[in-house]
């Protein structure tokens, strides 16, 4: 059995706009957008590990929502369970990325003109389809 890693990310929403990240060209997965994030350490729930990843890449604080999607992809010999929350902003936008060369806010309807990994896409179809964050 290939090896599992749990990564959790986070999408953001502000108004109409979700937040996409685009990976650092020497990093695994290079070039491609994709909810910021990371994966989990032990000991850690989810909400704690996407604190935690989003101050540490993107300087910002963010409040953890529902479950949006989560699924297992086998990704060149090792298993992606990516597990996506939505979340809001506390404060400022992120304005920089120590693991990105891109942030960028996209419309929903934006999201199929980037590039994404595999086990992105149903995150991504859900949001294009109109998957809205649960209210209160
Ligand atoms: N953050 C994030 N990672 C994703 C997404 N989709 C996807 O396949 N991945 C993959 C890429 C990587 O193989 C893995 C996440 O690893 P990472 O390198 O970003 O995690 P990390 O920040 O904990 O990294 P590190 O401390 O080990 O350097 O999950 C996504 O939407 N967001």
């Amino acid at each position: 059995m290939p090896a599992t890693i749990h990564v959790v990310a986070a999408v953001i929403t502000r108004g109409d706009g979700i937040l996409a990240c685009r990976r650092n060209a020497d990093r695994e997965a290079g070039g491609l957008w994709e909810f910021p994030g990371g994966k989990a350490e032990a000991g850690e729930s989810s909400a704690e590990a996407l604190v935690r990843e989003i101050c540490e890449e993107l300087g910002v604080g963010i409040h953890v929502g529902g479950l949006l999607h989560r699924g297992t992809t086998e990704v060149n010999g090792r298993l992606v369970d990516l597990e996506c929350r939505w979340a809001t902003l506390v404060d400022a936008a992120p304005v920089s990325s120590t693991d990105h060369d891109g942030i960028r806010w996209f419309r929903r309807d934006e999201l199929r003109d980037v590039d994404w990994p595999e086990p992105d896409q149903p995150t991504v179809e859900l949001l294009i389809e109109g998957a809205q964050p649960p209210v209160g």
